[in-house]
Formats: structure tokens, sequence, C-alpha cells
């Protein structure tokens, strides 16, 4: 490309009057970079049609599924991973991968929209960070090479976008209030809180995932914690209070786990159901279909309890209780239940938690035993 049109495409891209569209959380990337990839474009298409027809492309979430959704919207596509003096001379925009800096396998990484390369800088859009100009050398070091090459078509317009647009604008202004999430305050009282903290203080242990049924550590959970059995009648208390507000009983809750966040620690988005990989778990120790969360503590900044389906982000309130359920009622885990504790920006923050399973937790019915695992979440 050469290089004055090169720099109409970055200056017209990076405009004020073409706003990026951020995603609102990792998970969403794919669906961020195609609504960015459409509007460089300056094709109108409802956000609504690329939630829905996107995710059902075979492969998704992959480039190959992102491959088969443009080709069915009249886009030329060609898929290939390139090496970096191709990198120069690339007809943009084009979608490529990047990995993590923190990844744990290969597929860890994000979709990135390159709009230009230039004076040994990269120009591209991260769904995730907005626009970034950085040198070559840098992009090289968490590139994948796997890139897609697009051109729209006559036809890759949506027909019936005006209308499409009004009914999502409507749908948006009354859309009925979100039951997925509930709020009691006051659940527990400060003196309770601070209890809890001061019993939890002496057993922190870094927090781990579940990933294919095993426990581990994971950048994506860097918070500590530390398991409360049910051998004392304070804590025991707890237990049942959380079985009446859930209408259960308590022998159903896994151990109770308190959690605290310093500063730049998060627990990335996640469901708290266990999924395939754990079918396992699943049938010895049951599903967690239920998740009651209690802020310990509220004087920090960040911290929030974010639902990004849901649109729901959660202020911590000392004795504050959130409760969501992580299944529908099929069993089958419920995608608006993905959610993330968002970084603690300053101060620290703490937790408890009590995960509701189908079957009767294993130590739950006898004192002084010890946890059968660390309480998990993926
Ligand atoms: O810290 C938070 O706000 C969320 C914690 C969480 O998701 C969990 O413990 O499963
Ligand atoms: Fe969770």
């Amino acid at each position: 490309m050469l290089e004055d049109s090169l720099l109409d495409v970055i200056s017209d891209c990076t405009s004020e009057s073409l706003q990026w569209i951020p995603q609102s959380y990792t998970g969403d990337n794919p669906l961020a970079v195609v609504k960015n990839l459409f509007r460089v474009h300056h094709i109108k298409i409802t956000d609504t049609t690329i939630e829905t027809q996107l995710p059902k492309m075979v492969g998704y979430p992959s480039l190959g599924a992102i491959k088969r959704f443009l080709e069915s919207w009249d886009f030329t596509t060609l898929g290939l991973k390139l090496t970096p003096e191709q990198l120069m001379d690339l007809t943009y925009p084009a979608l490529t991968f990047i990995y993590e800096d923190d990844a744990e396998d290969d597929n860890d990484g994000q979709f990135v929209l390159l709009v230009g390369c230039q004076a040994k800088q990269i120009y591209y859009l991260h769904p995730g960070q907005g626009w970034q100009v950085v040198p070559i050398t840098s992009f090289l070091d968490t590139w994948s090479g796997k890139t897609l090459l697009v051109k729209p078509g006559a036809n890759s317009i949506e027909p019936d976008y005006e209308q499409k647009r009004q009914a999502e604008i409507l749908y948006q202004k009354n859309r009925p209030v979100q039951t997925k999430v509930t709020i009691h305050d006051n659940f527990l009282t400060p003196e309770e809180c601070q209890r809890l903290m001061a019993m939890a203080e002496p057993l922190y242990k870094r927090s781990l995932v579940m990933r294919k049924g095993e426990t581990h550590l994971s950048n994506k959970r860097t918070s500590f914690s530390a398991d409360l059995l049910r051998d004392n009648g304070f804590v025991s208390s707890l237990y049942q209070r959380g079985a009446t507000l859930l209408n259960t009983q308590p022998e159903y809750f896994e151990t109770l786990q308190c959690a605290t966040y310093q500063t730049n620690q998060e627990f990335r988005h996640h469901y708290d159901a266990l999924d395939e990989n754990s079918q396992n778990e699943i049938e010895s120790y049951g599903q967690r279909v239920s998740t009651i969360l209690l802020y310990l503590n509220d004087h920090f900044v960040g911290g929030q309890t974010h639902f990004p389906k849901l649109d729901v982000q959660v202020e911590p309130q000392i004795g504050r209780a959130v409760v969501f359920h992580n299944v529908d009622a099929e069993g089958q885990i419920d995608p608006d239940s993905i959610h993330a504790g968002l970084p603690v920006l300053e101060g620290t923050k703490t937790i408890a938690t009590l995960w509701l399973r189908d079957k009767v937790w294993v130590n739950s019915t006898k004192q002084n035993n010890k946890p059968l695992r660390s309480a998990i979440a993926a």
C-alpha cells in the first residue's frame, strides 16, 4: 500500500468520529474485533447480528470461524501464516492473533485489527486496550503470524440495518431488569466480617483454579485464599444463614473460602460451574450450581464483581452478599453467569465465598475434617 493512502487509513481509523468498540471482557474479544472491522470499513451491521451469528460458526472462536462469518457477509478472505517481511507489505486492515504476555497455553491471546505499518511502527486496534502504536520488534514478540486478509464485497451490507438498529435501541431501553444477580445488604454485620477476616488471616495460601479436572496456579486468579471449616459455632452458623438464603441445606455448601486481593490482584472472567472437562468431579462431588459472594470489607478502590453479559458491576460493600446461579434449569452452564473480580486498584479486598453443590459436600457432615481439596474455580 502506498505510504499516503496508508496514512489516510490510519488517520481515518483512529479519528475521533470513528470510535472503536471496546470489548467488555476477554471472552468477548472475537465479537469485538469483528464489530471493529465492520466499523473501520464503515459497514453498518447491528451488534445483535454479529453476536447471534458469529458464535454459531464452526470452530468459534477461531480465526477460521471469523473467516466463515465474514464470507457469509460477502467478504473475500485469505487466511495465512505471515512472515515478518510480509507484515510490512499488507493491504490493511487485517485480522491477526497475538499471544498474551502471561499466556498459559497457545490459545491464550487476543484477536487484533492490524491497520498499518510505517516507519518501523505497527498500528493496530486491540479491542480491550484501544489503538496501539508499537515498534515492530516488540509486536513480533507476541505475534502469532496467523492472519486473515479481508476485503468487503458489494453485498457486505445488512439490508434492513436501520430497522434492526431501531429494534435494538428499543430493546435496550425497555430491557427487563435483570434478576440473575441479586444483592442482599447487611447479610453479615461489620463485626462478623471482622471476625471472619481474623480467622482466615493465618490460613491464606495462593488461590488455585481448576483446569481439566486439576487444580493449578494461574495468572487469571492472583488472590490468596483460606478455607474455613464448619468446626466452630460461628462459622457453622454462616453456612446455615447461606442455606436459608438459598432455601437449601448447609451440607450442600463447599467449605467456606475467604479470599484476599492486594492491589493489582484480580480474578479474571470465569464461570464458577465446572465444565465438561471436570465430568468426574461433577459426578463425584456435584456441580457448583450457585454462588454466594460476601464482601468482608470495602475500604479499597476497584475490585467490583463484573457480570459482562448482564451488564452488571456490583460494588463491594461490607456485609453485602451477592447471589447468582451458575447453571440453567437443565444443569447446563448459564453463559450469563460469567463474572470477574476486577483488579483492586488500591488497598486490599477481602471476600468470603460459599459455593453450592447439587450433592452433599464430602466433608460437610464430619467435624475437624481436612478439606477434600481447596475450593476451586476456573
Ligand atoms: O472477587 C470477586 O468479586 C469475585 C470472586 C469470584 O468470582 C469467585 O470467588 O468465584
Ligand atoms: Fe467466581
